[in-house]
């Protein structure tokens, strides 16, 4: 039985979002896991990825996918950006509010990078997904990072009030993964089942 692919992350809530996204949604793709905290460089959020999918590549001395999440602020020239997560550590939901106290736009974009490997020393190929939105005061559970002051365009309900499967079907994440989907499936069976 040949291997599945692996996406390396040490984030439990991507990973159960996109195990959900790639199993419900069209030709399921099965992916295994491998938690491991990579470093990751300054840039842009495409350099971010890259780097970040080609040391996870030697690591794991294989085919991989990696996946890096930024949320980028209308009135910061797309600040926090692929930083955010050290944002929402040290300032969390109200920080992240309180960042746009006297800026006359609120909007914000959810940018979701994947990046695959096809192994150690190969260039990683990336896949983006956008979801604009608007940064608003924490509504429904904290239980994954800024998904309560996310409120993304149209909806009325931040990601954190949705049920699981309305964010999946217009997140950031679903619409980078159906790229990658696309991609995965037209590659010669051999090599999307590694
Ligand atoms: O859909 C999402 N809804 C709300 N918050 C989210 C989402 N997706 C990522 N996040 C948070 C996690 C982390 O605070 C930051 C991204 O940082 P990022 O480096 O991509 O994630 P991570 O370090 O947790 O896992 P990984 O090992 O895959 O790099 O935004
Ligand atoms: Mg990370």
């Amino acid at each position: 039985m040949s291997e599945r692919l692996i996406f390396v992350t040490g984030n439990v809530n991507k990973l159960k979002e996109v195990k959900k996204i790639l199993s419900d949604d069209g030709q399921p793709i099965e992916i295994d896991s491998r938690s491991l905290d990579i470093p990751e460089i300054q840039g842009t959020t495409q350099e971010v990825a890259r780097d970040k999918c080609r040391r996870a590549a030697e690591l794991i001395g294989g085919p991989c996918i990696t996946e890096d999440t930024a949320l980028c602020f209308t009135a910061l020239n797309g600040l926090p950006g692929p930083y955010v997560k050290y944002f929402m550590e040290s300032i969390g939901h109200e920080g992240l509010n309180n960042m746009l106290v006297g800026f006359p736009t609120k909007a914000a974009w959810a940018l979701c990078t994947f990046a695959y490997s096809a192994g150690p020393g190969t260039e990683p190929i990336v896949f983006e997904g956008r979801t604009d939105g608007l940064i608003v005061p924490a509504r429904g559970p904290k239980v994954f990072g800024w998904d309560a002051v996310f409120e993304p365009d149209g909806t009325g309900l931040t990601y954190a009030e949705m049920p699981d499967l309305q964010k999946n079907k217009l997140s950031h994440r679903y619409k980078a993964l159906e790229k990658l989907r696309a991609y995965l499936q037209a590659l010669p069976t051999e090599a999307s089942t590694v």
